[in-house]
């Protein structure tokens, strides 16, 4: 088994601040933990506009704390988001997200996230070398 916890990641190398500014996701589960998917504890801040496109991974993304939005640019959808709200891009939309305040997040990714990932400018990830046993 293995625990940790947020004060501990906090500041550290798990810690990882978007080059734009936007967000801070403190990673609590990375790839080299070998269990398939990464979890992520993640501030939006208040006022940020991100364009994202998660090609290589699926993300489910859970909102703790905050409001703001969602919108898929296939079809312009815009989706309201405020604590107890989760949306998966099951399909690897392409969104913005938008915090109208500071939101909280616990972010999922599959395949896991290897560690200090910003995204490129396209908003994705590069695909990573998932652990496999
Ligand atoms: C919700 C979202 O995708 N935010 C960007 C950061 C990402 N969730 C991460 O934690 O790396």
């Amino acid at each position: 088994m293995i625990v940790r916890r947020l004060d501990e990641i906090m500041n550290g190398e798990r810690d990882v601040r978007a080059a734009n500014g936007n967000w801070e996701s403190r990673r609590l589960i990375l790839n080299d933990d070998a269990v398939g998917f990464s979890l992520h504890d993640t501030v939006i801040h208040a006022g940020g506009e991100t364009l994202l496109w998660y090609k290589h991974h699926i993300e489910a993304v859970y909102c703790i704390e905050g409001e703001g939005e969602v919108e898929t640019t296939a079809d312009g959808k815009v989706y309201p988001i405020s604590a107890g709200t989760v949306y998966l891009l099951n399909g690897n939309e392409r969104h913005w997200l938008r915090a109208r305040t500071t939101m909280r997040m616990v972010c999922v990714f599959n395949p896991p996230v290897t560690g200090r990932e910003d995204h490129d400018a396209d908003g994705a990830y590069r695909p990573g070398a998932e652990y496999r046993s």
